[in-house]
């Protein structure tokens, strides 16, 4: 879909920031371009929507040469969007997202009922579509970015450092909200980051580049992590990645385990020498009573210890240890789709899971 055929950018004062990239970026997909500061990823971004012309090699997208139609017409069909959203200040969020529909001629009614519905699809609600950017938190601005870089519908769409001025927490919530997006949308989209977990959460392949403008690794994240094609590479992506690789292993073939539950609310006797867990009405799992616990004519949340991390059944080998470590009872514990106590996983049987080198 984005051919990059042996393309190199010189800049004027002798800067070779990308340096005979030659790399295919599949349709449909997510293709993260991560490295450390420096290293061309933007240049090699912003060449594909020739804000940055090449000082050699090609570039197709959809197999035509990007150098065939006029700019602005190429530039409808790439949906671009920058750290801090980049919104017009003194437009409000129609107007915003309406920017490209109405340069393509559409008519004011209709943009604008376009806009409304590209707020909901990002998530926000349609009111707010009469407020300004400043009125806006970081995390909204850049859930409107998206919105108005998806309004003429381009099968295209580069997003350059697109999360990075927001705090983990909403950061989190906006990769979700990409991914989930993405499920619907089927977009070609090459996104920007240095942040290696950034790129392994949510590119499908990932172009690992080095500091000269030079591609170091192209492959899934899974062959990143597990498989770095170097030290750079390898330092780049750290020293836990073979942890972080375990979120590509997924973890239905663990055996789970039962440990004694009660419910909130109602009474109990005092545990022996084992952890057990209290479930509410629901079965949900809300925190241990600890071994030694007395008597009680009614279990009350505040008795508990709070919990470890919970796992969903048939998700990451990753989670599934997370929630082994990070639970009192050494016990994590597993849930169903509907947050239900399914059981409960030790770390060593995860670990059994990953030395027998598959979970299927
Ligand atoms: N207009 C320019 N003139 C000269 N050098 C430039 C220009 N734009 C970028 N560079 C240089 O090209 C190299 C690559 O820059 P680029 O912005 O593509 O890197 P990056 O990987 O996106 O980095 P960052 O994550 O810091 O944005 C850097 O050395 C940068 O200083």
């Amino acid at each position: 879909m984005i051919e990059f055929q042996a393309v190199t950018k010189r800049f004027p004062d002798g800067t070779t920031a990308v340096d005979e990239l030659s790399l295919s970026v599949e349709e449909g997909t997510i293709t993260v371009f991560v490295g450390p500061s420096g290293c061309g990823k933007t240049t090699s971004l912003r060449m594909v929507n020739r804000m940055v012309e090449p000082s050699s090699g090609t570039i197709l997208v959809g197999g035509e040469d990007i150098r065939t139609p006029h700019p602005a017409v190429l530039r409808r069909g790439i949906g671009y969007v920058i750290q801090q959203a980049g919104l017009f200040p003194h437009r409000n969020l129609l107007d915003n997202i309406a920017t490209v529909p109405l340069l393509s001629g559409w008519t004011r009614a209709k943009a604008r009922a376009r806009a409304g519905e590209l707020l909901e699809l990002v998530g926000l609600p349609a009111e707010l579509g009469k407020r300004y950017p400043a009125q806006l938190s970081g995390g909204q601005q850049q859930r409107v970015g998206v919105a108005r870089a998806l309004a003429a519908d381009p099968p295209v769409l580069l997003m350059d450092e697109p999360f990075s001025a927001v705090d983990p927490v909403v950061r989190e919530g906006l990769q979700d909200e990409l991914l989930r997006l993405q499920d619907e949308l089927d977009k070609t989209v090459v996104f920007v980051t240095h942040d290696i977990d950034e790129a392994v959460r949510i590119g499908e392949k990932v172009a690992v580049f080095r500091t000269g403008g030079l591609l170091a690794q192209y492959g899934s994240p899974a062959d990143v992590l597990r498989d770095p094609a170097d030290d750079f590479v390898a330092n780049f992506v750290g020293k836990d990645r073979g942890y972080r690789g375990l979120s590509f292993l997924d973890s239905t073939g663990l055996t789970l385990s039962q440990v004694p539950t009660v419910t909130i609310g109602a009474p109990v006797e005092a545990t022996g020498s084992e952890w057990v867990l209290a479930l509410n009405e629901q079965r949900q799992p809300r925190g241990w009573r600890s071994p030694g616990s007395a008597p009680s004519a009614a279990l009350r949340e505040g008795d508990l210890h709070a919990g470890g991390s919970l796992h969903g059944h048939g998700s990451s080998l990753r989670g599934a240890l997370d929630a082994a470590l990070s639970s009192p009872a050494g016990q994590g514990v597993v849930v169903d789709d509907t947050g239900a106590y399914l059981g409960v996983v030790s770390a060593e049987t995860v670990l059994e899971v990953i030395n027998r080198g598959s979970a299927g």
